[in-house]
């Protein structure tokens, strides 16, 4: 249908492989490639008409360390250094390409403070991929990150999810206190079945979009076998808030 023609989605929403993990200690897959089935399971539907995929990713953790920040960083390149609690639960849509077939992912971004957590677990439920968030200056809110993964796995089917793990404010620290923390972090990760990445939505968010693309790539394996594409876009633009990191590189780690 002409009218529900949607603008190519931008380069680095444009996913052809497998992308790395943070570590090898706490990875969930270690393929590199797609596999020639999926490869070509895609290839023939390139031509074909299907209907819109999309997959669902929640957000969990404690207040204040930087979920929304992450996700503006990733969907909107931007960053604010000015704390906004989010009320209840929000969401984000980015439109990827894996393989060749579009797919978006729905992200939501649930709010970290006690009281708001009924209306944000109402949200949890049909969840492809958890993503339990933690300060890294603040080891307290990775002993949280447990509590926040049972309460978002108890509405979802058993190994339906894939769950990442992500340690915020990288910048914050020194490599020495990072090195440290992550150290703590893994054991959680490889207890708590999770990828794990540390992560600044303030310097270098690009961990994040690795990681993000890797559930896409995830989603975008199962749903090939159920007959979807995968894909996120950002719609690009580089956008500024309080802060408009120049820095663009991916390598944050
Ligand atoms: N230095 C630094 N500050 C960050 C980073 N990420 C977030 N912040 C700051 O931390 C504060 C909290 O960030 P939010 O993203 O609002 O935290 P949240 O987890 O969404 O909080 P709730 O919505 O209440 O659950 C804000 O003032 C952000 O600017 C980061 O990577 N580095
Ligand atoms: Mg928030």
């Amino acid at each position: 249908m002409q009218g529900q023609q949607l603008s190519p989605v931008s380069r680095d929403r444009l996913i052809c492989q497998m992308p790395k993990c943070y570590t090898a200690e706490s990875c969930l897959q270690y393929k590199t490639h797609f596999d020639a089935q999926v490869k070509s399971a895609c290839q023939q539907r390139h031509a074909g008409n299907f209907g819109l995929k999309m997959s669902k990713v929640v957000m969990v953790g404690d207040l204040y360390v930087g979920k929304t920040s992450l996700i503006n960083r990733f969907c909107k390149n931007a960053f604010d250094r000015d704390y906004k609690a989010t009320i209840g639960v929000d969401f984000e849509i980015e439109r990827f390409e894996i393989l060749g077939i579009p797919y978006n992912l729905q992200i939501w971004d649930t709010a970290g403070q006690e009281k708001f957590k009924c209306i944000a677990s109402a949200y949890y439920r049909g969840a492809q991929v958890i993503i339990t968030a933690f300060d890294l200056s603040d080891i307290q809110t990775l002993e949280h990150t447990k509590h926040w993964l049972q309460d978002a796995l108890k509405e979802n089917e058993p190994d339906t999810c894939s769950v990442f793990l992500v340690g915020t404010k990288k910048d914050t620290l020194s490599e020495a206190e990072c090195e440290r923390t992550e150290r703590d972090a893994l054991k959680f990760a490889v207890e708590m079945k999770a990828e794990y990445w540390s992560v600044s939505a303030k310097t270098a968010s690009l961990a994040f979009e690795q990681s993000m693309k890797k559930e896409l790539e995830k989603n975008g394996h199962s749903a090939t076998q159920i007959g979807a594409g995968n894909l996120i876009q950002l719609e690009g633009n580089p956008s500024e808030t309080k802060e408009n990191d120049v820095q663009h590189n991916m390598n944050c780690c």
